[in-house]
């Protein structure tokens, strides 16, 4: 990518972990509502490379998006209880007030952070909690339709919706990444469905990097490490954008410790 690549939602965990990896790798615009303190910048980036705006400031994102050639959109209320005077405006209005921008604005592409909350109604009482154990072969692979576990979950089956509008209205690639749950150095502790969706920092990096690189028209993919336990296919996101995960919960403990630590 040889444009600058906008980040939203850049001071916010994905953002982090996405920063953290790929920062002296791409010429970053950096997009949030709250003010980014320097320790959230990547080295080489100024105070000039960040705007503080709301998603769903119009104006400021024609700024922000001028010149760009590719968005990693991570701005939103990420609360699975939020309510929907929220998602509305933060989750729906914000995400289409992006797309729209980056049309105008002749965009590549645009990878846009959907949800496991997308999906959450699969995960019934007569499939759990068999279908987050390793020898259970049940599988989303992101060729089905959404089914919302909550008002969270809607606003992104909602944000996906967009994209495949505008993708095929207007030719914007778009890739939803259907994200598990990240945690930093280990899955979530003592959560059966939380090892079976961990999505570890550097496999979110990896992934993020993988939808600026490759070539794609619409997709959607689910965002999770090579977990033996898992329910989401990865299939998808290795073929079409050359994932590549290094990490997997099967090689820690039911607590979050690694199985390799050596016992002092
Ligand atoms: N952390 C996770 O495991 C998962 C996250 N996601 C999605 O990834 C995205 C990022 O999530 P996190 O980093 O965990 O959340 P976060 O709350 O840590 O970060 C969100 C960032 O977006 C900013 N933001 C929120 N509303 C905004 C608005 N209206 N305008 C501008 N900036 C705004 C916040 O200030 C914050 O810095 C969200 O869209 C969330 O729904 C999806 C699945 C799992
Ligand atoms: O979409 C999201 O999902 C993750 C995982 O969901 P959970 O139901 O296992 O907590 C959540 O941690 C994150 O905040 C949310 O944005």
């Amino acid at each position: 990518m040889d444009r600058p690549v906008l980040l939203t939602g850049a001071g916010g965990r994905v953002g982090q972990a996405v920063l953290r990896d790929l920062g002296p790798k791409y010429d970053w615009r950096l997009l949030d509502r709250e003010p980014l303190s320097r320790d959230k910048l990547p080295e080489g980036t100024s105070k000039d490379d960040v705007i503080v705006a709301d998603i769903t400031d119009r104006p400021a994102l024609r700024e922000a998006v001028s010149g760009v050639g590719a968005i990693i959109h991570l701005a939103g209320d990420p609360r699975k209880t939020a309510p929907w005077t929220s998602v509305l405006r933060n989750n729906i209005d914000g995400t289409q007030a992006l797309y729209e921008a980056a049309v105008n604005a002749d965009v590549e592409k645009v990878a846009f952070a959907s949800s496991n909350h997308a999906v959450g109604h699969f995960e019934t009482e007569t499939r759990t909690p068999e279908m987050y154990r390793e020898n259970d072969d049940f599988r989303l692979d992101g060729s089905e339709h959404p089914r919302p576990g909550n008002l969270y979950g809607v606003s992104k089956a909602t944000g996906e919706f967009l994209g495949r509008y505008y993708y095929d209205e207007y030719d914007l690639s778009t890739v939803a990444v259907r994200i598990g749950n990240l945690t930093k150095d280990h899955p979530p502790r003592n959560y059966e469905r939380g090892h079976a969706m961990w999505l570890s920092h550097r496999d979110c990096a990896h992934l993020f990097d993988r939808c600026i690189q490759a070539d794609y028209g619409f997709e959607v993919v689910y965002g999770i490490s090579d977990n033996d336990r898992k329910y989401y296919s990865i299939d998808r996101a290795k073929d079409v954008l050359g994932y590549n995960p290094q990490d997997n919960s099967a090689e820690y403990h039911f607590d979050g410790t690694p199985k390799d630590e050596v016992p002092q």
